[in-house]
């Protein structure tokens, strides 16, 4: 299996992990590939750990999964949310929300036939915030995140944006980066486009591609000549470019090995903690909702939303 349990979220990769067990009890068996090390630790048995085509490290799933010898698997183990370490940590209480909100949303409710996604639900996102909606499957984080951009309509209720969120300042990032870059235009034109539409100088550019840690010239090629990770880096540049008040990342790093994510998640918090931009992180992962957020929206398998925390 190849990475059978990409996008899925912590219930649904325990049950994959059930049928996949079940099957080796049944006398299969199983080869998969994975980045998912919590996948892999519950499959347990053999684990080969490659970089760049090679095998660095083999051993059983106990072992090199807890307690990998070589640097690159230490590097793996090191890379998970709930072992971050970044000074832009906010470990405690999050701090008070000040001043006029940027986003006010009042007894807001939606639904999409069977049952309300949220009813009557209330919260204000105020600049340099960070918050995360977590929640299952098909809860309803994306289209919490969208009504609150105000790009889907509500049922019921308001959403009103400050002033400043004008002209551009609210910016979306996707979890597929490839889904939001023309497939045959080099990358250079997209964004010198937005550059354009936006006002911005191209000093400011570069100093982004340097924040981010992508070389210049990378923007000369299309958006399937560039990794996952240096995609999602310059989907992050090409969204700070208008200095946003408020950045939606909705799962922008699911798709990327663990490494790859803590990378592009530092980049991504460092730009938006800079700019005093507000952050709002839909994501499966606690971990990583713990790591990044000050403030938390859980929500329900189907049904009527938390509280925000
Ligand atoms: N435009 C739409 N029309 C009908 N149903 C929709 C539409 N958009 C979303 N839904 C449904 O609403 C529910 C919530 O979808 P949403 O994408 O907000 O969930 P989510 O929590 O972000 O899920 P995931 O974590 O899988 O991305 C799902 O059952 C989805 O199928």
């Amino acid at each position: 299996m190849d990475e059978p349990s990409k996008g899925l979220d912590p219930r649904a990769r325990d049950r994959l992990a059930d049928l996949l067990l079940a099957h080796l009890d049944g006398g299969g068996l199983l080869l998969t590939i994975t980045h998912d090390l919590r996948l892999a630790r519950r499959l347990g048995g053999d684990v080969l750990v490659m970089r760049e085509a090679c095998v660095v490290e083999a051993g059983t799933a106990g072992q090199v999964l807890t307690a990998g010898a070589h640097p690159y698997t230490r590097r793996l183990l090191g890379a998970e949310p709930s072992r971050w370490d970044f000074p832009w940590m906010r470990r405690g209480a999050a701090p008070a929300a000040t001043g006029a909100p940027l986003v006010a949303a009042h007894g807001i409710t939606k639904s999409y036939g069977a049952g309300d996604l949220f009813c009557d639900l209330s919260l204000q996102i105020h600049p340099g915030e960070r918050w995360a909606f977590t929640g299952p499957s098909g809860a309803g984080k994306t289209t919490l995140g969208n009504a609150l951009l105000r790009l889907t309509p509500v049922d019921a209720g308001t959403v009103v944006h400050a002033a400043a969120t004008r002209g551009g300042r609210v910016q979306k990032l996707y979890q597929d980066p490839g889904l939001s870059f023309p497939r045959r235009v080099p990358l250079e034109v997209t964004v010198r486009a937005a550059m354009r539409r936006h006002g911005v100088p191209g000093a400011r550019l570069a100093a982004l591609l340097e924040q981010v840690g992508i070389a210049p010239e990378m923007l000369r090629r299309r958006p399937d000549q560039v990794s996952g990770g240096e995609l999602q880096r310059i989907a992050i540049v090409r969204a700070m470019l208008p200095r946003p008040v408020l950045l939606f990342a909705d799962e922008a790093t699911s798709r990327l090995d663990v490494a790859t994510q803590q990378v592009t998640t530092d980049v991504l918090v460092r730009e938006v903690d800079e700019a005093g931009c507000a952050l709002l992180l839909v994501t499966h992962d606690d971990d990583l909702a713990a790591a990044v957020a000050d403030r938390r929206l859980e929500l329900p398998a189907r049904g009527r939303a938390a509280a925000p925390a």
